[in-house]
C-alpha cells in the first residue's frame, strides 16, 4: 500500500513539472486570475519580451479593488486618475492578449474570490493564483490556491508554471455544533486570535473536523480567506457532496458525463487516514463564541461578551509597545465592554463576507428595524449576480427600508483604494478581513465582524452580541 497522503500532497503532486533537489519544484497552473491592480507591470514585462501569454483560455480577469460602487455612471466615468489609468490598462492588456475581461458592466464582474467560484471556474484539485493574497479562499472547494507577487504573475502569464518551495502541512480540526449566534467568520477570528497572524506562516493549513464539513460554500469560503492573516501560505477544505451541490450546474463546472467523471475524481481529494501533517491543532466548537477585534490586526480579538483586554505584563516588550500602540490608535480603553462601543459605519462586502449567503444572514437581523441614526451603514454585494440574486429575493429591499445604501459590487470599503474610505478617526463595524492601520482611510478604526454582527451594530449603534436578538419576521 502507498502512503497516506494528505489532501495538499495530492494536488501538490498531481501539479509538479519538476522538482529539482535543492531548488524550488515548478508547479503548473490551472487557472490564473487577474485585476487591474497587480496585472499592468506584468503585462508591460511580456510587451517588453515580445511574448505572448502562455494559456490565455486559462486567464480570467476582472475589476474590482478600484471599481466605485455609488452608480453605474460612477463607474463609466471614474474620477480618480490612478484608479481610472489601471482599469484603462486592463481593458487594453486584455484585448492585446486575448484576455476574457468581466468589465464594469458585465453581468459576471465583481471580486475576484467570489466570481471565480460562481462562474464554476474555481475547481477541485486545481492550481489557481492570481496577483492577490486572498485567493486562499478558493481553497474552500479542495484547490491549491495563493496569491502571487507581480514578478510571479508575469512567469505565469508566460508559461503557466510557478516555481514554488514545497510547504508543510498544518491541520486544524475544528469539531462539534456550532453554537447559536457563531458563524464560519467567528471560527476563523478565533482560530488567528489563538495562533496568532504568523501562527500559520509557512504552512498550507488544511481546515477538517466535524463543524467545517458542516457548514456550507460560503461558510468554507469566508474561512480559507482569512487563512492568510494567519499567515499561510492557503487554506484548503476536502471536496464533499455540499462542494459538488454548489458547482453543478454553474457556467463553467463540467456537464453531462464530463460531471460524472470529475465528481469521481474530486472525491479522491481527501486526506488519507493515517496521513502525518507537520503540525496539528484540535479546537471545540462549543468553545465559540461571536468573535470581534478590537485592535489593529486581525488577531487581537476577543469575544463580544467580552472587554478590551488588558496589557499582559509578561508580554515580551514588542508585544505589549503594539498593544499600547493599538489602543492608542483605535481609541479604546483597556476593560471597556465590547458592547459598548459605539460605531459611526458600517460595512456589509468584501471577498470574505459579501456572497448571498452573507446577505441573507444580515438581512434577517436588518428586518423590521432601522439603522441607527448616529450610524452610516452601506451594503456592497460581492458580484453583480449576488446583486441580482439579492435583488430577486428582496434583500436590497430589506436593507434600504432600513436605511442601508445598496451598491454596485466591488472590493469597495475593505480596502482605501476607491471612493469608498472612512474619514479619519470613524469606527466602522466591518465584515472584510483585515484591520490594519489606516486600511479603511487614512485614521480609520476597523473593528472585523460577522455578517449578522455587523447587521446588529448597524441598528444599534454600538457593538451588539447577536446571541440577543430578537428577529423580526417578515410581514
Ligand atoms: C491590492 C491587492 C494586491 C491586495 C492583496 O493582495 O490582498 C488587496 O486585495 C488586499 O486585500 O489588501
Ligand atoms: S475585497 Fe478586500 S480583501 Fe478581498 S480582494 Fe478586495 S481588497 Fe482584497
Amino acid at each position: 500500500m502507498s502512503t497516506p497522503k494528505t489532501l495538499f500532497e495530492k494536488v501538490w503532486q498531481q501539479h509538479l513539472v519538476v522538482a529539482p533537489a535543492n531548488e524550488p519544484s515548478i508547479l503548473y497552473i490551472d487557472l490564473h486570475l487577474v485585476h487591474e491592480v497587480t496585472s499592468p507591470q506584468a503585462f508591460d514585462g511580456l510587451r517588453m519580451a515580445g511574448r505572448k501569454l502562455r494559456r490565455p483560455d486559462r486567464t480570467v480577469a476582472t475589476v474590482d479593488h478600484n471599481v466605485p460602487t455609488s452608480s453605474v455612471q460612477d463607474r463609466l466615468h471614474i474620477l480618480d486618475q490612478i484608479s481610472s489609468r489601471q482599469i484603462q490598462a486592463l481593458r487594453q492588456n486584455c484585448k492585446d492578449f486575448g484576455v476574457e475581461l468581466y468589465d464594469v458592466q458585465a453581468p459576471e464582474q465583481g471580486i475576484v474570490h467570489i466570481i471565480g467560484p460562481e462562474l464554476g471556474l474555481t475547481k477541485p484539485g486545481m492550481t489557481i493564483v492570481c496577483g492577490d493574497s486572498h485567493t486562499s479562499t478558493h481553497g474552500a472547494f479542495g484547490a491549491l490556491a495563493f496569491g502571487i507577487g507581480t514578478s510571479e504573475v508575469e512567469h505565469v502569464m508566460a508559461t503557466q508554471t510557478l516555481p514554488q518551495d514545497k510547504p508543510k502541512t498544518f491541520r486544524i480540526s475544528v469539531d462539534g455544533a456550532l453554537p447559536y449566534g457563531v458563524t464560519a467568520k467567528d471560527i476563523v477570528l478565533h482560530i488567528i486570535g489563538q495562533i496568532g497572524t504568523a501562527g500559520a506562516t509557512g504552512y498550507v493549513v488544511e481546515y477538517a473536523g466535524s463543524t467545517i464539513r458542516s457548514l456550507s460554500m460560503e461558510g468554507r469560503m469566508t474561512i480559507c480567506n482569512m487563512s492568510i492573516e494567519a499567515g499561510a501560505r492557503a487554506g484548503m477544505i476536502a471536496p464533499d457532496q455540499i462542494t459538488f451541490d454548489y458547482l453543478k450546474g454553474r457556467r463553467f463546472s463540467p456537464a453531462g458525463d464530463a460531471w460524472n467523471l470529475a465528481v469521481e475524481q474530486w472525491s479522491q481529494l481527501v486526506t488519507d487516514e493515517g496521513a502525518i501533517f507537520d503540525r496539528e491543532l484540535h479546537i471545540d466548537a462549543a468553545t465559540l463564541t461571536p468573535t470581534v477585534t478590537w485592535g489593529t490586526s486581525p488577531g487581537m480579538v476577543t469575544g463580544i461578551d467580552s472587554t478590551v483586554p488588558t496589557l499582559d505584563p509578561s508580554a515580551s516588550e514588542a508585544d505589549q509597545n503594539n498593544f499600547e500602540r493599538a489602543l492608542e490608535y483605535m481609541a479604546l480603553e483597556a476593560g471597556k465592554p465590547m458592547q459598548e462601543i459605539a460605531i459611526d459605519r458600517v460595512f456589509i462586502g468584501s471577498c470574505t463576507n459579501a456572497r448571498i449567503e452573507d446577505l441573507r444572514a444580515s438581512a434577517s437581523v436588518v428586518r423590521g428595524y432601522h439603522v441607527a441614526t448616529t450610524v452610516s451603514a452601506m451594503v456592497v454585494p460581492g458580484s453583480q449576480s449576488v446583486k441580482a440574486q439579492a435583488e430577486e429575493e428582496g434583500l436590497d429591499i430589506i436593507f434600504k427600508t432600513a436605511g442601508f445604501d445598496w451598491r454596485e459590487p466591488g472590493c469597495s470599503m475593505c480596502l482605501g483604494m476607491n471612493p469608498d474610505i472612512l474619514a479619519p478617526g470613524e469606527r466602522c463595524a466591518s465584515t472584510s478581513n483585515r484591520n490594519f492601520e489606516g486600511r479603511q482611510g487614512r485614521g480609520s478604526r476597523t473593528h472585523l465582524v460577522s455578517p449578522v454582527m455587523a447587521a446588529a451594530a448597524a441598528i444599534t449603534g454600538h457593538l451588539t452580541d447577536v446571541r440577543n436578538w430578537k428577529f423580526k419576521e417578515a410581514n
